[in-house]
């Protein structure tokens, strides 16, 4: 069985004061099976909104998003259950006021115990880098911090399947070598969106989203060509430039 598959999906949503709806997502088929996948594009592509229907964060208009054989929509909480999902931005994500704190909450469900529980948030957040961290409150750590703590509280409960919203935006070269290590090593599957091209080539598979459609699939290099190629046409209506004239 494939991990992920989208049949004939669509996104649309409704525009205020407008009675066409408009398309993030334009019809698309995917099974989804390599351990990494890389999805890349432009700023408002449709890149995040693709990787929240995996989790059901984004609901299909048309179409079909099984996770293991689970619809995203009518099974959703137990696809959440398999589905670990970081978001951009931690601080939509982390919930308590420390880092300590937050990795507990995570594994509340998986380890009943409260001495194991502690001891298990413990060695995540050790193998994270930020022991020394784990009791400062989080609005103390800076972004990158933040980062991989929202990282290692989804990470602590061992999903199935890692879904990452460009998850190096914060981080310094050193803690993004330790999340290309991370994924590198990790057993779960990983869908990961970014900007950052070289995290792009460790990816067994790419997609290239491009105003809401799927405009390549195939290998990382080729991949990463066609979207460099894709930047360097000039933008429709694009001024930025002109400043400099
Ligand atoms: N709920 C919504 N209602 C209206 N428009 C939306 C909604 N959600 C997303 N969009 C629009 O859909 C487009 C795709 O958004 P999305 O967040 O998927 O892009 P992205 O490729 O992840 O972008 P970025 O790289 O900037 O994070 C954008 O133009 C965005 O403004």
């Amino acid at each position: 069985m494939n991990a992920i598959s989208f049949s004939r999906v669509s996104v649309r949503v409704a525009v205020d004061g407008s009675e066409t709806p408009k398309t993030l997502l334009h019809d698309f088929s995917l099974d989804l099976s390599e351990r990494r996948i890389g999805v890349i594009g432009a700023n408002g592509s449709g890149k995040s909104t693709l990787l929240r229907l995996i989790n059901g964060l984004v609901e299909p208009s048309d179409g079909a998003v099984t996770v293991h054989g689970l619809s995203a929509v009518s099974d959703v909480r137990r696809v959440r259950g398999n589905v670990g999902f970081v978001f951009t931005d931690p601080l939509s994500q982390l919930v308590m006021p420390t880092g300590r704190e937050d990795v507990e909450l995570s594994l509340r469900r998986s380890v009943k115990n409260s001495r194991e529980r502690a001891a298990k948030a413990e060695a995540v957040l050790a193998r994270f880098g930020l022991l020394h961290l784990a009791d400062q409150s989080i609005y103390e750590l800076s972004g990158g911090e933040r980062q991989l703590l929202a990282l290692a509280a989804v990470l602590a409960v061992d999903p199935t399947v890692l879904v990452l919203d460009e998850p190096s935006t914060l981080l310094d070269l050193r803690n993004r070598e330790l999340l290309r290590r991370t994924v590198a090593g990790l057993d779960q599957q990983v869908i990961m969106s970014t900007h950052d091209l070289e995290l792009a080539m460790d990816m067994d598979r790419v997609l290239v989203v491009e105003s809401g459609r799927i405009v390549f699939d195939g290998s990382a290099a080729e991949a990463v060509a066609r979207y460099r190629a894709l930047c360097a046409a000039p933008l429709p209506g694009a001024r930025l430039g002109e400043a400099s004239r």
